[in-house]
This record gives structure tokens, sequence and C-alpha cells, in this order.
């Protein structure tokens, strides 16, 4: 994977963080070129293939449980240093972090993020990015893994915008979708395929204002 490097005042990333100030969401549908999505799709399902990933929790800490009837996925964590594509990601995330506090003043301080895989008709149910007892999630950035995905395949995230209508997300390989963690409820719709994604949660310190 060759060093890729996107400054924080690349138009893409302000455009994203113009939306989510005015919108509360953004969707870029050409966010990663398509070597690096190829790459990171690889490398979820090496992952898969070798049983890192684990089925998926609700809630946080000693209180989290796997209950497939709200979500189906299985995840396991990105690290630093564990993979060059995922490295990329993450230095691209960076910028982005960068270029939400300047333009936003967000104050987010650290990513957190997994990959994800969506079996055939899993799903996960309407829900907010934000736990009861834990605020700092603030912005969510979901990249989508999936070469060629059809549109009568499902798997749709679908965004319940704060205006009252809809938006459903085609989880398109290159795909980012971006939203205010604590404004912005969403679901996953089932899909017909496995359905792959690198899901990312921008912090802020816990207990901070909003
Ligand atoms: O994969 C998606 O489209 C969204 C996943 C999601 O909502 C989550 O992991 O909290
Ligand atoms: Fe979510």
């Amino acid at each position: 994977m060759p060093p890729m490097h996107i400054s924080s005042d690349h138009p893409l990333l302000l455009r994203i963080a113009d939306d989510l100030a005015t919108h509360g969401w953004s969707q870029q549908s050409i966010f990663l070129p398509q070597a690096l999505t190829a790459e990171l799709a690889g490398e979820c399902r090496r992952r898969s293939a070798t049983g890192e990933l684990t089925p998926a929790g609700i809630g946080r800490g000693e209180q989290q449980q796997v209950q497939e009837g709200i979500r189906g996925d299985c995840i396991d964590w990105l690290e630093p240093g564990q993979c060059a594509s995922g490295d990329a990601y993450l230095a691209l995330m960076e910028s982005l972090r960068q270029a939400l506090n300047r333009e936003l003043f967000l104050g987010l301080e650290e990513l957190e993020s997994h990959f994800a895989l969506y079996p055939p008709g899993a799903y996960y149910q309407r829900h907010l990015d934000r736990f009861r007892d834990d605020d700092s999630r603030t912005v969510s950035a979901v990249l989508y893994l999936n070469e060629a995905w059809q549109p009568d395949e499902g798997g749709e995230l679908r965004l319940y915008l704060p205006d009252g209508r809809v938006h459903d997300v085609v989880p398109q390989g290159g795909c980012l979708a971006c939203f205010l963690s604590a404004d912005i409820p969403h679901e996953v719709l089932p899909a017909t395929r496995e359905r792959l994604s690198l899901t990312g949660w921008f912090r802020r310190r816990a207990g901070a204002p909003r």
C-alpha cells in the first residue's frame, strides 16, 4: 500500500464538515480509492476466515451482551500497526478528525474503529451510537468495503433525519457515511449477501459539554 496523505483542508473533508454542521450527516460516495477499499475488504475477510471476528455486543463494559435479535454482525477492533491498509485508513481519519475540529470546534480526541461483517439476513435494529452511560462518541463514520453492491441486495444504512425524513445509504465499496452520534438514529437493513464495513467513532472526553 503506497503511503497516502490527505491534508486536513482537502475539499472532500471540508464538505463533510460542512454537511455535518448543516444537516448532521454526510454521504461521500467516492471517499476511498478502490485499491485501498479492496485491501481493507481483504483484511476483513482474512480476519473472518481466521476466526478473529466475534459476535458484536450491545452496551458497554460488564453490561455488554450479545443479542442477535438486535444486531447480528461480527466485529474486530482495528489498532494502529496491525496492517498497512488499516494504517492508511487511520491516517485518512486523522486528517478528517483535524478538519472537523478546526471547522466545527468539536474537540474530537480519538477514534475507535472496528471491522464488521453482517452475514446474509443479519441486521442492526434502530439505535443511537451514544451509550446511556458514556457520551464520548460524537461523530460516527462508516466506510463500506463491498465491491459492486447491487441495488436489490438490500443492506442499506437507514438514517432517521431530524426533519422526519429517512435517508438510505447503499453500502457500496468506497462510500463513507458520517453522522452526529447523539442526533441521528439509524439501522442496518438485512442484505442478501455478506456485508463488510469499517466503522469508526470519533470521541471526545466523556462528560465534556456538548
Ligand atoms: O454498518 C452500518 O451501516 C452502520 C453500523 C452501525 O450502526 C453501528 O455499528 O453502530
Ligand atoms: Fe450505529
